[in-house]
């Protein structure tokens, strides 16, 4: 099968549920933007790789999540059935995870499991005393660009949260990737032997 079916060159495209709509429409921005940080966390896994800072296995599992989160927002809870949500669609409070096919409920686990990479990882950095310019060598400056996209998907897929048609938890390890990305870009930069730059307050060049 040819990778263009051509069936989007109007400009609409489908959901995993069959629907089409418009490329523009909020659920393609969330989906766009969940995408790109991924490929933006291959980048990075790249340069972590290079610098040899032991982050890039905690990143690919990261891309898997946010592959489970792309299949839970190509799948709008409202208008799809349960042989898209999956079998434990409502949930099922008993089961620990609830990632069945598309559901995205992790029982707050993989987030739980964030918080406890973010809180090893600060243990050996500085105390944050300034604000961090994006900056640290390859690995951290792409952590930081991702950290940004990260916040964006967040933004996209908020109303989307809103509206019921994404899962909670969807949003809630989005917010939290996006603290365990600034937090790797700071142990990027120090593995790298790189100082972290510092915001200051800018004056005017002399002369100027
Ligand atoms: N511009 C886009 N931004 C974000 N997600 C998209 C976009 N276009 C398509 N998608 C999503 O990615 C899936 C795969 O993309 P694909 O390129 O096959 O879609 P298409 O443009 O509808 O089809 P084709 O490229 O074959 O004409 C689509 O089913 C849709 O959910």
């Amino acid at each position: 099968m040819k990778i263009y079916t051509k069936t989007g060159d109007k400009g609409t495209s489908a959901l995993y549920n069959g629907e089409r709509r418009p490329k523009d429409d909020l659920v393609f921005e969330a989906l766009g933007s969940t995408d790109e940080l991924s490929s933006l966390l291959g980048l990075a896994r790249e340069y972590c790789l290079e610098e040899g800072n032991g982050l890039e296995t905690r990143l690919e599992k990261v891309q898997c999540i946010l592959q489970d989160i792309g299949s839970n927002i190509a799948t709008p809870r409202a208008t799809s059935g349960p042989s898209k949500l999956g079998m434990n669609y409502p949930y099922d409070r008993t089961v620990r995870f609830n990632i069945g096919k598309t559901a995205f409920d992790d029982g707050g686990h993989l987030t739980k499991e964030l918080e406890v990479w973010i809180d090893e990882m600060s243990e050996s950095l500085p105390p944050l005393k300034n604000f961090i310019l994006p900056s640290g060598g390859k690995a951290s400056s792409t952590l930081h660009l991702a950290r940004s996209v990260c916040r964006r998907a967040e933004r996209h897929i908020v109303p989307l949260v809103g509206q019921g048609q994404v899962d909670t938890s969807s949003q809630i390890y989005l917010n939290r990737l996006s603290d365990a990305l600034f937090t790797a870009a700071r142990a990027a930069s120090k593995n790298s032997g790189r100082d972290e730059v510092i915001y200051r307050r800018p004056t005017p060049d002399r002369g100027a």
